[in-house]
């Protein structure tokens, strides 16, 4: 059996070719949503998500604001950057791009944006909304790459009511809301977090039904430890030398044999990681859609 493809690059695409239209719309009442990002340090993953970022809102119409900092920024100079995005009115909805470097409080830089400008869902009152069941696009954002694995799966009609789903990894990006998310009455799956400190990890993922693996630890789970027919996200993402070429190469949490096993596997790249970017842009058009009082275009 070979399992059918997650395909987050085509689903994306059809995400922005929706945005654009309600980008437009937007545009025309003189509305143009804008989107920050916060960036600090030199890490060349960090770079190349954020480029991707702004890459998409050329596309879909949305300005983009990009501000790039040093390492050795202070807290205090940080949280300055992010009062001035606060206050700034072409700055629809921004992000501040994970990890930040150790001497920074990156809950307290999280919890100084403004809420109605949280493109990543990320603030406390956003993620407390999740919590309290509370959040729905025309109230507050979601997580983008929790959001996106439910697309992604919506759009390819899977339906997971009453699915065991494992989801491996406790980061506060993925593994923690995704669970909040996945165990709505809406979607109604049962969801086990796993992390590190998990022992019987073997046991859980021979029971799953469905795997998002979040860990970030190149092919941790093997082909021979999912169940056949089981549904597998692979979130994570590792930059690994590959041995024959000695380059290194993007590397997600599932061997990729396992897509012989299962019923559906989304690549990597090509899978969550487009998908994530498409909710980025989703927040940042609804937020600007809420500042504008207007619903999103049916
Ligand atoms: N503030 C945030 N920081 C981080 C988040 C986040 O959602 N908000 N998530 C990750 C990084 N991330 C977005 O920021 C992200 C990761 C991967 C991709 C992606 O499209 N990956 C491609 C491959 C990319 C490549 O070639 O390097 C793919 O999967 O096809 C997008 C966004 C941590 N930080």
């Amino acid at each position: 059996m070979a399992a059918g493809v997650l395909d987050g690059k085509a689903t994306a695409a059809a995400i922005k070719g929706e945005l654009t239209e309600r980008v437009a719309a937007l545009a025309a009442q003189g509305q143009v949503p804008g989107l920050g990002t916060v960036l600090v340090g030199d890490d060349p993953a960090s770079h190349s998500y954020v480029g991707g970022k702004h890459k998409d809102c050329a596309e879909v119409g949305i300005t983009s604001i990009r501000r790039d900092l040093p390492a050795a920024i202070t807290q205090e100079d940080l949280e300055a950057e992010i009062e001035s995005l606060n206050a700034d009115p072409a700055c629809t909805g921004y992000i501040v791009q994970l990890p930040l470097p150790d001497h920074i409080d990156t809950n307290r830089i999280l919890g100084k944006i403004d809420p109605a400008k949280d493109a990543d869902g990320l603030h406390p009152t956003n993620l407390g909304k999740l919590v309290l069941n509370v959040s729905d696009p025309m109230d507050s954002p979601l997580p983008c790459t929790p959001h996106g694995i439910v697309e992604l799966l919506l759009r390819h009609d899977i339906d997971l009511k009453g699915k065991n789903v494992l989801v491996i990894g406790r980061g506060v990006t993925v593994g923690r809301p995704i669970g909040l998310l996945l165990t709505r009455k809406a979607i109604n799956a049962t969801v086990t977090l796993a992390h590190t400190g998990t022992r019987n990890l073997d046991a859980l993922l021979a029971a799953a039904d469905v795997v998002v693996a979040a860990a970030g630890q190149p092919h941790m789970v093997k082909a021979d430890q999912i169940r056949e027919g089981a549904i597998l996200l692979d979130v994570g993402v590792s930059r690994v030398e590959d041995p024959q070429t000695g380059k290194r190469k993007l590397t997600g949490d599932i061997e990729p044999e396992a897509a012989h096993r299962a019923a559906w596997m989304s690549p990597n790249p090509g899978g969550v990681g487009p998908m994530t970017r498409a909710m980025l842009l989703v927040n940042v058009v609804e937020a600007a859609e809420r500042a504008a009082g207007v619903g999103p275009a049916a």
